[in-house]
């Protein structure tokens, strides 16, 4: 009898999927920051997690690049357990996370941001000695990501005198110089005009899409979640309680009366 076509085995779902939290638990104390949390992403998939405040999105994030050991439960990266390998580790396997403003080199240009991170990603780990090697180094790659993210015009600018949003698409910029297979942006857009947000978020999404990597945000701008994810994961009290797309998201009855009372409006 002919195999079933629907019925996939394991190696085909793994091959698909590029990340994988199983029961991932984390307490502080009595608080469940995150409550046996199961969700898993797929290769090119733009995912958003969302949640009110408090309900554990940034605890979540931090288990996934390293920076806290779950209580319980397992990270698997394309494939791999990761649960006990070191932030520098996850991320040369191609884990990338988000660089915040007070992350940049202040002194340095834009461009100069972009090419010490390509370079230190191609040396494994920071070494003074980006400053000074060969310029020449990553340098196609860096001009590449400034003009992606449309910073050509402030390629020359030191960090510390680019514009609040110039200094969010720079961090985006270093983060993808380090060629990740997925990207974790936490709230990309966060502190930006209208203007600035919806031009940063269709960014995101055509860079996602054009490289093929799987990108996963914490956004608290639902117009920017609902236009530009694949599906939505929705995290409440600790708890996953939903994960769809966001016409699924939109109409789902649980996500509503998480949201009840405060931002039930974004979700409508
Ligand atoms: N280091 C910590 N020590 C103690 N409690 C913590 C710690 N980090 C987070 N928590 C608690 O864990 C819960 C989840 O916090 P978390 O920051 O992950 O939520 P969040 O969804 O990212 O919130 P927000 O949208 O406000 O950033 C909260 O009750 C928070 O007070």
């Amino acid at each position: 009898m002919a195999e079933s076509t629907d019925v996939r085995r394991d190696a085909d779902v793994e091959a698909d999927t590029v990340l994988e939290a199983r029961d991932l638990t984390k307490k502080f104390g009595e608080v469940v920051a995150n409550d046996a949390i199961s969700l898993s992403v797929k290769r090119g998939e733009m995912r958003s997690i969302i949640g009110p405040n408090g309900a554990g999105k940034t605890t979540f994030f931090n288990l996934i690049t390293g920076v806290l050991a779950p209580t319980d439960g397992t990270v698997h990266f394309k494939g791999e357990d990761v649960t006990g390998v070191s932030i520098e580790d996850r991320a040369q396997r191609g884990l990338g996370r988000s660089y915040q403003s007070n992350e940049l080199f202040f002194d340095r240009t834009a461009f100069e941001n972009v090419r010490i991170a390509a370079q230190t990603a191609e040396l494994g780990s920071f070494s003074f000695d980006v400053f000074s090697r060969a310029d020449t180094m990553k340098r196609d790659r860096a001009e590449a990501l400034i003009e992606r993210l449309s910073l050509t015009d402030e390629r020359n600018t030191k960090a510390r005198n680019l514009s609040h949003g110039d200094q969010r698409r720079l961090g985006i910029a270093i983060s993808l110089a380090t060629d990740p297979d997925l990207l974790l942006l936490d709230e990309p857009t966060s502190g930006m005009g209208p203007e600035a947000t919806d031009e940063t978020a269709e960014l995101i999404r055509t860079i996602g899409d054009e490289l093929g990597i799987s990108i996963v945000l914490i956004e608290h701008d639902m117009s920017v979640v609902m236009g530009i994810s694949d599906r939505i994961s929705v995290l409440y009290n600790g708890e996953h309680i939903a994960t769809g797309t966001p016409e699924e998201i939109r109409g789902n009855e649980d996500v509503q009366d998480a949201y009840l009372g405060g931002l039930k409006e974004g979700i409508e």
